[in-house]
């Protein structure tokens, strides 16, 4: 029997260890582990509810996008961010002003997740300083506000709006993730942080490097 506790337990270890394994040696962001992390934070996601469904489906949908062309026959040239871009803009397989045959390229495909990673940050920043009573569904909403919905039309923001509302509060929301007491899940939130956005921070160098930062 699968318990609950144990699956949330494992999800939230697992995103910790999937961005540790994220960089290699020379700071480049292994697609495998990258693609690893947005899995797990996709099933905490699906743990909070199903309001939550239609973000975790287009989370869902890109993850499946990256995955089946890191198993496609050029999977090789996916293995990290780097190698990807690089063999993504030699080969012309990305629409760089408006979608026309690449319209699901990995790069255009990863700067929607990576767009998404400094959500995550700032939202997990504001978790880990917040106070007992903080509102989860406002430290969502200032951190959407101030990174990912500036992508967004209009009924999207609305949408994400209405669901940041249903968020549990901090306590619930420490509860889910399982780690244990308060102080735990901050100290492992401290410890993700760091990794989270060097992750981010070595992508954006490299979308900014090449241009690839308003890939339609
Ligand atoms: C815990 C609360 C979770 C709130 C999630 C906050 C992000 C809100 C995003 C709303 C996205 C709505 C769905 C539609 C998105 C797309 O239009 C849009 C553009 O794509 P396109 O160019 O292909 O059309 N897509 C995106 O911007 C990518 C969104 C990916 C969102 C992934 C969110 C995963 C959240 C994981 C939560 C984990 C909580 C952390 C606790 C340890």
């Amino acid at each position: 029997m699968a318990g609950t506790e144990e699956d949330q337990k494992f999800c939230l270890q697992e995103v910790l260890d999937t961005f540790k394994l994220c960089l290699s040696e020379n700071k480049e962001v292994y697609l495998e582990h990258y693609v690893a992390g947005w899995r797990g934070l996709v099933k905490f996601l699906n743990s909070l509810g199903s309001v939550f469904g239609f973000i975790s489906k287009d989370a869902v949908n890109k993850i499946h996008i990256l995955v089946t062309l890191l198993n496609g026959e050029n999977g090789s040239q996916y293995a990290t961010v780097q190698s990807m871009v690089k063999y993504e803009l030699e080969n012309d397989l990305v629409d760089l002003t408006k979608r026309g045959s690449h319209p699901e390229s990995g790069c255009r495909t990863l700067l929607r997740l990576h767009r998404a990673l400094r959500w995550l940050e700032l939202f997990l920043e504001r978790l880990r300083t917040s106070s007992e009573d903080g509102k989860t569904s406002v430290m969502c909403s200032e951190a959407y506000n101030e990174s990912l919905s500036q992508f967004h039309p209009w009924v999207v923001r609305k949408a994400a709006g209405m669901a940041f509302c249903m968020l549990p509060g901090r306590p619930a929301f420490f509860e889910v993730m399982n780690v244990g007491p308060t102080e735990q899940v901050v100290a492992k939130l401290g410890e993700a942080l760091p990794l989270i956005s060097e992750v981010y921070q070595i992508t954006e160098e490299l979308y900014t490097q090449q241009n690839l930062m308003n890939l339609p």
